[in-house]
């Protein structure tokens, strides 16, 4: 069993984490202690607007925090200069925004193959990754012509959503971070998604912390969190 505490057996460590939005709205957000075990899938809920996909930019090195520390794999984000810190992101971190952010002009495929080339460990655990990839598609549901030949421009938002579940999943990361990735989904992609999400999180023994507001997906998680338990928020407008 992993032991909690030792931040060489936990996929996430956040201590004392404190980061805030300045502007007109002022958000903060405070996180004194959260632990994601290696090989834990945690699902995160909060209220809209919370700060869930705050707290995952933090985490995934995409914002700095103010101060305090976010560790992933035993790495502290903060000791490292922002390109190593995009290098950790796209070797460690199967990433899935909630806008998606693929490149509109690039097929599916160069857009789902894009994290493999700044992560040459990744890429060499996925073998051949145009197959890889294509196998990753087939099993989500989503046409080889359209993939390899059309734009994700030209891809409908569910399918543009499960494009961006394949370039997270490609490579088994040892950790994937999902920020709503079935909103868009129907109800059976919904369930191709969350059958593979699972396999490739078993077969990479990778970690897991999602943010959904769909409570019926929270059985497949070994524990629920909400955003409120870990974290103190503050908001104030200037007038
Ligand atoms: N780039 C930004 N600049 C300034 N404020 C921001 C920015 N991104 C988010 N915020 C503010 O941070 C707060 C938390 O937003 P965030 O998107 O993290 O919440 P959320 O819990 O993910 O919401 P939802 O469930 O609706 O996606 C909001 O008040 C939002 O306005």
């Amino acid at each position: 069993m992993t032991k909690t505490g030792d931040p060489f057996d936990t996929a996430i460590d956040l201590r004392d984490l404190r980061f805030a939005w300045s502007g007109r709205r002022h958000f903060s957000l405070a996180v004194e202690r959260f632990e994601l075990r290696r090989g834990e899938a945690v699902f995160l809920q909060g209220e809209s607007g919370g700060g869930k996909t705050t707290l995952l930019s933090l985490i995934c090195g995409i914002n700095r925090p103010d101060s305090g520390q976010v560790r992933v794999d035993g790495t502290d984000l903060g000791a490292l200069r922002g390109g190593a810190r995009d290098r950790l992101r796209a070797e460690r971190i199967g990433v899935i925004f909630q806008m998606f952010n693929l490149l509109p002009y690039a097929s599916p495929l160069d857009n789902i193959l894009l994290p493999l080339h700044f992560a040459p460990e990744r890429r060499a655990r996925c073998g051949a990754p145009r197959e890889a990839a294509l196998h990753l598609t087939d099993t989500l549901g989503l046409p080889r012509d359209l993939i390899e030949h059309g734009t994700a421009a030209d891809l409908s938002v569910g399918q543009q959503q499960r494009v961006a579940v394949a370039r997270a999943l490609i490579g088994q990361p040892p950790l994937i971070v999902a920020d709503e990735p079935t909103s868009a989904l129907d109800a059976s992609a919904q369930a191709a998604f969350v059958d593979l999400l699972f396999d490739q999180v078993r077969a990479a023994g990778a970690s897991l912390l999602m943010v959904s507001h769909d409570d019926r997906l929270s059985g497949h998680f070994d524990r629920a969190v909400r955003l409120e338990e870990i974290a103190t928020v503050t908001r104030s407008e200037a007038a």
